[in-house]
């Protein structure tokens, strides 16, 4: 499968909605403004409810349209929280590897996915911020761990230096048109390509 961001005004054959949860400070925005704009802010504010951004990847020459919600890690400002889950079709759990409280949480977070996600076959995946930072509290092992113990994807990243970040998006997207019945083909005359089988080890292999 061949994904680029570049955009050639082609009408999209999906939208996809992309869901990012975590711990209040782990880099949720910076993933996503990283991802979509191709910057960074060290000083980035903390997120209000939910932020929402659209962009658009190639897929084997296809448009696909993604919706990318960032939610506020803070509880006082988690509201509408069932609302945030409607219909998405891949959820990115968020860690920091300097902050072994964040990824305690991971489990509250995943029940979450459980209790609110309305697809059951949603796609998954951690990702394990800020390793450009000293002072690491998870080691990458219990990361894959983790991910292997919930069946999800898991790549390693930083928003700061983009490490990770092109591949853990790109992945999820592989996966979840890879999996019949998660999204609608807008284009009936839509084709995946021949080399979307991959092997599936739960890893980012870009
Ligand atoms: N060094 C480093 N700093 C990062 C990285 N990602 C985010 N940060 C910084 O960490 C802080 C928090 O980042 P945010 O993106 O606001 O975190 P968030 O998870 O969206 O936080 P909430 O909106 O409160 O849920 C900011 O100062 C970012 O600049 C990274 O990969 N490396």
């Amino acid at each position: 499968m061949t994904l680029t961001n570049d955009d050639d005004g082609e009408k999209p054959i999906t939208t996809l909605k992309i869901l990012i949860i975590g711990e209040s400070g782990v880099g949720k925005s910076s993933l996503m403004l990283r991802f979509v704009d191709d910057t960074f802010d060290p000083e980035q504010a903390a997120t209000i409810g939910v932020d929402f951004r659209v962009t658009s990847m190639l897929v084997d020459g296809n448009r696909v349209k993604l919706a990318i919600w960032d939610t506020a890690g803070q509880e006082r400002f988690r509201t509408l929280t069932p609302s945030y889950y409607r219909g998405a079709q891949g959820v990115i759990c968020v860690y920091d590897v300097t902050s072994r409280s964040s990824f305690e949480k991971l489990e509250h977070w995943f029940s979450e996915v459980d209790t609110y996600t309305t697809k059951g076959d949603a796609v998954k995946m951690v990702v394990a911020n800020k390793i450009d930072m000293a002072g690491r509290e998870v080691s990458r092992e219990e990361g894959i761990k983790f991910a292997k113990r919930h069946r999800t994807l898991f790549i390693e990243a930083s928003a700061k230096t983009k490490e990770g970040v092109q591949c853990a998006f790109e992945e999820l997207i592989e996966k979840i048109l890879q999996t019949p019945g998660l999204w609608e083909n807008d284009r009936p005359a839509f084709r995946l390509g021949q080399n979307t089988a991959r092997q599936d080890d739960g890893y980012c292999g870009c």
